[in-house]
């Protein structure tokens, strides 16, 4: 059973949440527009040789949204449908999460044209080479730093980081995060999205008095973000009574156990498909069952008008980027449901990627206990503030989190327009 998701344009969910921030900011025109709009978008093509001896050429994106707040940072999709909309949206959704959380980053993002799935580990590591060198004066540890996203992960990153260390003479580990330990990398950053899920998650079920011990949860995407937000969430006693990856949805009434579960995956090729203690449902199924929380974990815009109202769950924890388009925001809310926005609930990654990028300039080793903790108080504080000016304003948790991210970003981008702006010297 294949799995089909409608698109819509995950650009414009962008632009109709920053509208309704910018309107109650009463944000100037010219910042918002500047502010809209990427600082770069660099489209490359090139060519690797596939292990049959053919050539193919493919194309590759890099979209910078903006710098006002640091180097700007995020990370790679290697997907058949990645486009430009797509980058831009997923690139300034970068900014607005750092800013939420306080990471002293921008906002950026990337993307290959192509199915890591029907591609060897040799066509991978050349296309990430030739991507790299094609991009080699873009990225850099001061300027634009990539990280891990979907169909990407620590060989990816490592690769890039040997290419552009190649290209620069030197071995540069800041340039890129998410990398194996034996490359620079950071204990904790494989898990780190998954972690930062569950703790939003726990926060969540708190918010609405219900245990965890007495919750259920369905999980749609069983990959990096997926399998570590359901790990954590059964190790903390909630019942996953569904999950599912882009081969097959199933459901368990009775809770299904994650760690089987991911020795089956593991021993498969990397897919749930034909794991035997579950019933097979419809993809869509999934996001309509009568649950406490819904996570989910995989792509944009897989709830929208169209099926919002089919929604039962209590608690919505958005782990993928964009995963409820703009239209279906109103619906979800005259229904109660309480939708923990993207730009806060994922961002475990990038806050575990910020501590790798620290680690890698300051030359230290951190312990993972060190890092989990960080990252819980990074995430705990990021929650209560997006609750508390939800309750000031008067608006969702998500609209919230967009008022906080524009105001700093907005702030921060007019002090540097007036720097330059200002008469420099008087020339006689
Ligand atoms: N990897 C990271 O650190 C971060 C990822 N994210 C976001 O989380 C989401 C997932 O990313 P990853 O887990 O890294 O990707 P991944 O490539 O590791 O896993 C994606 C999963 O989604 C499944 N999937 C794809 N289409 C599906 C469909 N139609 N129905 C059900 N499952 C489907 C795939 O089979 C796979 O299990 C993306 O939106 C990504 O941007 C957000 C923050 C950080
Ligand atoms: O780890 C990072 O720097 C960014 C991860 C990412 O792409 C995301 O949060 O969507």
């Amino acid at each position: 059973m294949s799995a089909e998701i409608i698109k819509q344009n995950p650009f414009q969910s962008m632009i109709d949440r920053f509208n309704i921030a910018a309107d109650i900011l009463k944000l100037d025109e010219s910042i918002r527009q500047k502010l809209q709009r990427p600082e770069k978008q660099i489209v490359v093509n090139f060519s690797i040789t596939l292990d049959n001896g053919s050539e193919q050429n493919f194309e590759g994106y890099r979209v910078i949204h903006n710098t006002a707040l640091g180097p700007s940072k995020g990370g790679i999709r290697y997907d058949n449908a990645v486009n430009l909309d797509e980058v831009k949206a997923l690139a300034a959704w970068m900014t607005w999460k750092s800013a939420v959380t306080g990471i002293p980053f921008g906002g950026a993002k990337g993307g290959i044209i192509c199915d890591p799935k029907t591609l060897s580990k040799t066509e991978l590591e050349r296309i990430t080479r030739a991507y790299t060198k094609a991009l080699a004066d873009i990225f850099g540890p001061e300027k634009d730093v990539p990280a891990p996203d979907m169909g990407t992960g620590p060989d990816e990153m490592g690769w890039l980081m040997d290419e552009f260390s190649l290209v620069h003479g030197k071995t540069i580990h800041a340039v890129v995060t998410g990398k194996h330990l034996h490359s620079g990398g950071s204990l904790g950053r494989v898990e780190a999205t998954g972690r930062g899920v569950s703790i939003i998650t726990l926060l969540a079920l708190e918010k609405l008095k219900i245990r965890p011990a007495r919750s259920t949860a369905a999980i749609q995407g069983f990959g990096n973000v997926g399998l570590h937000s359901a790990l954590f969430l059964y190790e903390k006693g909630v019942k996953i009574v569904a999950v599912s990856d882009v081969s097959e949805a199933f459901f368990n009434p009775d809770g299904i156990n994650i760690p089987e579960l991911i020795l089956y995956y593991n021993l498969n090729n990397k897919t749930i498909k034909g794991y035997p203690n579950s019933v097979a449902i419809k993809h869509e199924e999934l996001l309509f069952l009568d649950v406490d929380v819904l996570i989910p974990a995989a792509k944009e815009d897989v709830i929208t008008k169209k099926n919002a109202n089919d929604v039962r769950a209590k608690i919505i924890i958005e782990a993928a980027n964009g995963p409820v388009s703009s239209d279906a925001d109103e619906i979800l809310q005259g229904k109660n449901v309480l939708v923990v926005p993207d730009i806060l609930a994922n961002a475990g990654g990038v806050t575990v990627s910020y501590f790798e990028w620290l680690q890698n300039s300051l030359l230290e080793s951190w312990r993972i206990h060190q890092i989990n903790k960080r990252l819980e108080d990074i995430l705990e504080k990021g929650f209560e503030t997006v609750f508390r000016v939800s309750a000031k304003y008067d608006v969702s948790p998500r609209i919230a989190a967009y008022i906080i991210a524009l105001k700093k970003v907005a702030e921060t981008q007019s002090v540097k327009e007036v720097a330059l702006e200002a008469p420099k010297f008087k020339q006689n």
